[in-house]
């Protein structure tokens, strides 16, 4: 039975964003107005792959890859309701396969058909399934049929052909998307050669969300609560999905408008240390949040710190950290005791609880240890 419909109209919504989308982020976006969060896109195999583990030290829900033993998604109870994994998939039975592993956590499922890396389009994935619409159509066609929940996706504009427009290709294709029975379309309204700095096509967003019924999300270029305010008179959309604008400042969801980005980076410190995500995943994020043009020496600082410890010292967090340590282990000893063992249902404490996190070998850290496989998004936005 399909569980009660997300409601996607009207919604500010956190886009899904590889290493940048991980649990703090989202919390963090939920606390400060977003409706709903998208997960980073993960990998069919890799979910397929994971294991779900109710984490007794944090809290969480913790989904471990079995073959490496590192975490691919770890959620809170408090975002499930209005939380949207993002998979990667080039096939219908391995998309039905890895969403069953967070149907009963998630509130939907979408999938990612703008991902223009070569990682996706050598596996007939991401932006690939733009150019094979019928394997985008079988996907969808097989979530809707074993998924009970919402289930969306994210495109890109088609390109003009010699006899049809740019709106005339992209409806097709989202009117044979919504023939699906999904619950909503994300549209990046950039084609699949556009890179971040080319000014995204908002012109197309009217006639793109008159052809069809099913909301569209409007992807693309919207950095403040004032372009949803502009792009809702000019078209009529009302749902909202922002990236780049909360990964350098995620209180962009704010009504009462932005915080100082050195508050968002303690409270986005202490909530990823609450939850003990791995340190080099964080630090990669608390970079972006501070470019040099803010003041290159004291991101020199942050950028030299190779540990939890050593960032919150130069946040000024040093005791929070101490203090959440110290309270952490004081749980696992508890749950070894045996004293504290409200919620595993026979589930093991996971090892990550406590795990010490490599330092990585450049300012920005290897590949992301949840998501090994997933494109690199940065290169794109820096390119
Ligand atoms: C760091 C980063 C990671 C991203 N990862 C994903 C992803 O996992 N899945 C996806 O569909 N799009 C991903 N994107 C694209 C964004 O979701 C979004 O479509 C794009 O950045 C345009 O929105 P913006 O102009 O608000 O940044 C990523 C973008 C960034 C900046």
């Amino acid at each position: 039975m399909t569980r009660s419909p997300l409601d996607y109209s009207h919604k500010l919504i956190l886009a899904p964003m590889v290493r940048v989308g991980t649990m703090p982020m989202r919390l963090m976006a939920l606390k400060y107005g977003a409706d709903l969060v998208y997960s980073p896109e993960t990998v069919d195999k890799r979910l397929i792959k994971s294991k779900r583990v109710v984490n007794d030290v944090l809290g969480t829900i913790d989904f471990i890859n079995t073959d490496s033993n590192t975490l691919t998604l770890r959620m809170h109870p408090t975002e499930l309701d209005r939380l949207v994994v993002q998979l990667g998939s080039g096939d219908p039975d391995l998309a039905v396969e890895a969403a069953r592993v967070v149907a009963g956590d998630a509130a939907a499922i979408d999938l990612n058909c703008g991902c223009p890396k070569r990682f996706s389009l050598v596996s007939s994935m991401g932006a690939a399934l733009l150019s094979d619409p019928d394997r985008l159509i079988a996907i969808l066609t097989a979530l809707k049929r074993e998924i009970p929940l919402p289930i969306t996706c994210k495109i890109r504009l088609l390109p003009a052909t010699e006899t049809e427009t740019v709106v005339e290709r992209t409806a097709a294709l989202m009117r044979r998307i919504e023939a699906t029975g999904v619950s909503a379309i994300g549209v990046h309204c950039r084609f699949k050669d556009q890179r971040p700095q080319d000014p995204a096509h908002w012109d197309y967003l009217i006639p793109l969300a008159r052809a069809v019924n099913v909301p569209v999300i409007a992807n693309g270029d919207v950095f403040a609560l004032d372009d949803v305010r502009k792009l809702k008179e000019m078209a009529e959309i009302n749902s909202f999905m922002l990236a780049r604008a909360p990964q350098y400042n995620v209180s962009v969801f704010r009504k009462e408008g932005l915080l100082p980005i050195r508050t968002v980076m303690e409270e986005y410190t202490r909530t990823a240390v609450t939850y003990d995500m791995p340190f080099h995943n964080a630090k990669y994020c608390l970079l972006l949040m501070w470019p040099s043009s803010l003041g290159k020496e004291y991101r020199e600082a942050l950028a030299k710190t190779k540990s939890w410890e050593a960032m919150c010292e130069k946040l000024d967090l040093l005791d929070f950290y101490r203090a959440t340590v110290a309270a952490r282990q004081a749980r696992v000893a508890n749950l070894a005791e045996g004293t504290l063992n409200p919620t595993t249902n026979g589930s093991p404490v996971t090892p990550f609880a406590l795990a010490p996190t490599a330092s990585p070998p450049s300012e920005l850290g290897p590949e992301c240890p949840y998501i090994p496989e997933t494109p690199d998004y940065e290169t794109v936005i820096h390119a």
